[in-house]
């Protein structure tokens, strides 16, 4: 018989990824929150023994956030059965993903986007071998990240914002200069917010700027942040009926 090798380089990098993941999956916790849903994934890759996440660039043409940096990702179907299924299906379609190639690890704590959706994060492991095929209707261009850039930037700044319930605050903006393909991309709001969860879970460590959370008690402090967003949001409809 064959004996396993030792794990290479780039398996003991995912493993310890996964087991801290596992402590954060959300499962379904924040699945029945009567708002709509979107999910996104965070197709996470290892190259060169360091783990990156993939990123879109949105189409000029689309009605919402074009050009701006994203997941795949979109808004729940009917025919999705949970968040998952909803990541999977729009990564298909946006750039040509298949479903079966996603190694799903877990959901995390969800954010909320302008239009008052919930939008749930999963993440998965891709192959580095892994070649986009970007839907020319929904994606311009698709690019990868060290996630450590997420926790230790060399490009970094806040910007200011203000929801229409009256939540204000700030929000991460990341420029990102891939050398290789000599272009530069801004990755901030939601997307930036998810990234740098991302990474503060897998590396654990303090970033070199402030956020949001307490980091010694990081999943509680994340579901308070949601929720305190959320109460906000929920409270404004209500009144609104
Ligand atoms: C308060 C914080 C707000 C911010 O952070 S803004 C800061 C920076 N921007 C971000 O971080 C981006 C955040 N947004 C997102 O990640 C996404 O918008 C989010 C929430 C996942 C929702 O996903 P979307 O991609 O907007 O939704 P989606 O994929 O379901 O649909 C997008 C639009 O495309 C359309 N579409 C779908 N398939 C198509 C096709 N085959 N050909 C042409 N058009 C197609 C679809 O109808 C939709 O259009 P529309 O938006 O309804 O007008
Ligand atoms: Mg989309």
């Amino acid at each position: 018989a064959v004996l396993p090798g030792p794990p290479s380089a780039a398996a003991r990098v995912k493993e310890s990824a996964r087991r801290r993941l596992r402590e954060f999956d959300v499962g379904d916790r924040f699945s029945r929150l009567p708002l709509p849903k979107a999910s996104v994934l965070l197709p996470l890759t290892v190259r060169a023994g360091k783990l990156h996440l993939l990123l879109t660039v949105r189409a000029m043409q689309l009605r919402r956030s074009p050009g701006e940096v994203c997941f795949p990702g979109g808004k729940r179907e009917a025919i999705d059965k949970d968040e998952i299924d909803t990541a999977l299906r729009e990564a298909k379609e946006e750039v040509g993903l298949q479903p079966e190639k996603v190694e799903v690890v877990c959901r995390l704590v969800p954010g909320i986007d302008k239009m008052n959706h919930v939008v749930t994060p999963v993440v998965g492991f891709i192959e580095d071998t892994f070649q986009a095929t970007p839907n020319p209707d929904e994606v311009s261009d698709v690019f990868v990240v060290p996630l450590e850039y997420f926790v230790k930037p060399s490009n970094y700044k806040t910007l200011p914002y203000k929801t229409s319930s009256g939540y204000s605050g700030w929000m991460h903006c990341f420029i990102y200069d891939d050398h290789e393909r000599k272009m530069s991309f801004k990755i901030w709001g939601l997307t930036a917010h998810f990234a740098v969860f991302l990474a503060l879970v897998i590396f654990g460590k303090h970033p070199t700027f402030k956020v949001e959370y307490d980091l010694d008690n990081l999943i509680s402090s994340a579901e308070t942040n949601f929720m305190n967003l959320y109460a906000s949001i929920y409270e404004r409809k209500k009144s609104n009926l």
